[in-house]
């Protein structure tokens, strides 16, 4: 058994949520449970609760992808950019992240797990242009929305989606980004919660539409 199968509290959720892709989701987990620290991707803390906390409450968020291209902005260890291109190998990511030795671990771990649908980016979104435009975005822990959408929308192609990640007080949030809202025109705007009565780290996402 790896070091990520032990860390696994829920082998039957996660073997719904990553299929045959098993695998290499448990093979991401040892390296990041290994190195993540070292590197300062992950805290002490997050090492025993990194399957649940982590792997599972991203890879809940794939159902909601298209097949397309989706920007992962502020990837950092790889959440949840190389957790949903493990769990969704029919959709493309770009993994948009500044910091250098983030961006080369983003890319040797996608060079080891041999996932051919991951691209990084070193850059900030505000300044990583997508002429042809992304058909979604996600993203956690970066900012609060009322940054995160102004510094974002350009990357949409026109009908694309923002989904990101959001903690417990996202109604509150998305009450104080009700300014950059409108202003990037954002339709359907939405709050979901994934997870209830399947793991105890539920997820909630902001998702919506732009024109
Ligand atoms: C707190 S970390 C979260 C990392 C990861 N998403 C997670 O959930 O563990 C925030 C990440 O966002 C990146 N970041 C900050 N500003 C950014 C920007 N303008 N564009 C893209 N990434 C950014 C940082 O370099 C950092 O890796």
């Amino acid at each position: 058994m790896t070091e990520g199968a032990a860390l696994e509290t829920e082998p039957e959720v996660a073997e719904a949520l990553f299929g045959s892709r098993i695998d290499l989701a448990r093979q991401y987990t040892t390296s990041l449970a290994r190195r993540g620290e070292e590197l300062g991707l992950i805290g002490p803390l997050e090492v025993p609760r990194l399957w649940t906390r982590h792997i599972v409450n991203c890879a809940l968020v794939a159902p909601l992808l298209r097949p397309g291209v989706v920007g992962d902005i502020g990837s950092g260890a790889g959440l949840p950019g190389l957790v949903l291109a493990i769990a969704r190998p029919d959709v493309d990511f770009v993994l948009i992240e500044p910091m250098e030795r983030r961006a080369e671990w983003l890319r040797a771990e996608s060079n080891r797990l041999g996932l051919e649908n991951v691209t990084v980016d070193r850059s900030r979104s505000q300044d990583a242009p997508y002429a042809e435009g992304l058909t979604q975005l996600t993203a956690r822990a970066v900012t609060a929305l009322s940054k995160l959408i102004p510094a974002t929308d350009h990357l949409l192609a026109p009908g694309g989606e923002m989904v990101f990640m959001k903690g417990a007080r996202i109604d509150e949030e998305i009450e104080a980004a009700s300014k950059a809202i409108r202003k990037a025109r954002l339709r359907n705007v939405e709050s979901i919660v994934l997870g209830e009565g399947i793991t105890p780290e539920i997820t909630r996402v902001f998702r919506a539409r732009v024109d």
